[in-house]
């Protein structure tokens, strides 16, 4: 396979227009433009954060603080970016993190993105708030790889028929996120009055689940109130403690990999309960203002389970020299949420593609330059820190 920076000379020798949607390279530069072109309301759902957007800004401020410190004269013509996660072979340390509502952003929502990752070969984790069903973007994603996030909902029958939905519909991995029993104080949208699900978007999975419809007595029905309450009413279970994880693993016969952890006890309990991987995370800022950076917690976390799970990332990734930078601290590989919201909000399908391709050619690139050929290779030796 030819390397991920081949992408740069297809561009320097046939333009921009020629390769791309027209879009910026630099994610951040494509995180400007969608302020610009996506509506008031998407854009804001999208880029808020909880509360002052302190722990948002923090994501970021942990990446500045740590730099790379590159390795002249180790040849560095042949390189290989893919790595093993929980039994799987990915072309990069880079998956698509689950990111709900997706149709407020673009009418094809999750199918686009779907369609994106399968062609590159990305794994996408699919939301259980996602705006179309786990059966339609299994289908639009064809022969890719797909994962599946579970929000614990309050009735265990809903949660145990997701599970089988998504089993059934090839989605190898489940991702459990622990941070959002409940959605954080998200001041702009609520200044805007702005809440994806109130307008019907990110019930797709749950208005078609036998289990939920159930609670509402067999069907949505035309006044569709009735459902978006019943639904509000089971989507966060602020109950569940460490305790219930076997009803995890009785429901569910592949890798469970739990995301929003912060905290080494938190980290070490999870391996102890069996689990197969953790995401360092605070779901890019959106649910607890003030907390720390998500990266500044990811070098203790890799140094106390780091040996006995696979450690992922995300919150804040915004370039490749940020892969870097997570790899050299212990990620086994990271998620990506906004940027590609934003890129399928300027370009459907396109603009994920995009977006994956800068993310990963910037990747190989930043390697390459700085003496590293593997993600394997990548230690805290190439960084220089607080
Ligand atoms: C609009 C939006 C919706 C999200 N929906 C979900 C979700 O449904 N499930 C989940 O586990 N995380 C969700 N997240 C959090 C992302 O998975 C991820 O943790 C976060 O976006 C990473 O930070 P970044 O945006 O700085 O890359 C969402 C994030 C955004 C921006
Ligand atoms: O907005 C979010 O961060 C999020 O996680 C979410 C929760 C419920 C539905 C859609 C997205």
């Amino acid at each position: 396979m030819s390397s991920f920076a081949d992408f740069q000379n297809e561009i320097y020798l046939n333009g921009l227009g020629d390769v791309l949607p027209g879009l910026p390279t630099d994610l951040t530069r494509l995180e400007r433009l969608a302020r610009k072109r996506l509506s008031p309301g998407a854009h804001g759902y999208v880029a808020g954060s909880a509360g002052t957007g302190a722990t948002a800004r923090a994501n970021r401020e942990a990446f500045d603080r740590w730099r790379i410190v590159p390795r002249m004269l180790r040849d560095v013509t042949v390189r290989d970016l893919s790595v093993e996660v929980l039994g799987a072979s990915l072309p990069a340390p880079v998956l698509l993190g689950p990111v709900g509502v997706l149709s407020i952003v673009h009418p094809d929502g999750e199918l686009a993105v779907a369609r994106a990752a399968s062609a590159l070969n990305v794994p996408m984790v699919l939301s259980s708030a996602a705006s179309y069903t786990i059966e339609e973007v299994a289908e639009a994603g064809g022969e890719g790889p797909r994962w599946f996030q579970l929000y614990w909902p309050k009735d265990p029958e809903i949660a145990a028929s997701f599970l089988g939905r998504a089993k059934a519909a090839g989605y190898t991995a489940l991702v459990v996120t622990l941070d959002t029993p409940m959605l954080g104080w998200r001041p702009h949208d609520l200044d805007q009055a702005y809440l994806p699900f109130l307008r019907g978007i990110g019930v797709a999975n749950y208005f078609s689940d036998p289990a939920f419809l159930k609670g509402i007595g067999g069907s949505v029905g035309a006044d569709r109130s009735t459902a978006l309450l019943h639904w509000a009413a089971i989507f966060g279970n602020p109950a569940v403690t460490w305790d219930d994880l076997g009803f995890l693993r009785e429901h569910w016969d592949g890798p469970i990999v739990l995301k929003g952890i912060q905290h080494t006890d938190d980290a070490r309990r999870a391996v102890d309960a069996g689990i197969d991987g953790v995401i360092v995370s605070n779901h890019g800022g959106r649910q607890v203002d003030g907390a720390v950076g998500a990266l500044d917690m990811l070098p203790e976390v890799v140094a106390a389970v780091g040996e006995r799970t696979t450690v992922l990332f995300d919150s804040g990734i915004r370039s490749g020299a940020d892969v870097v930078k997570a790899l050299a601290l212990g990620a086994r590989a990271v998620l990506v949420g906004r940027p590609y919201a934003y890129g399928l909000g300027l370009a459907g399908e396109a603009g994920v593609r995009h977006v994956l391709r800068c993310l990963m050619a910037e990747l190989d690139l930043t390697m390459a330059l700085s003496g590293i050929t593997r993600p394997a290779d990548l230690t805290p030796e190439f960084l220089r820190g607080p």
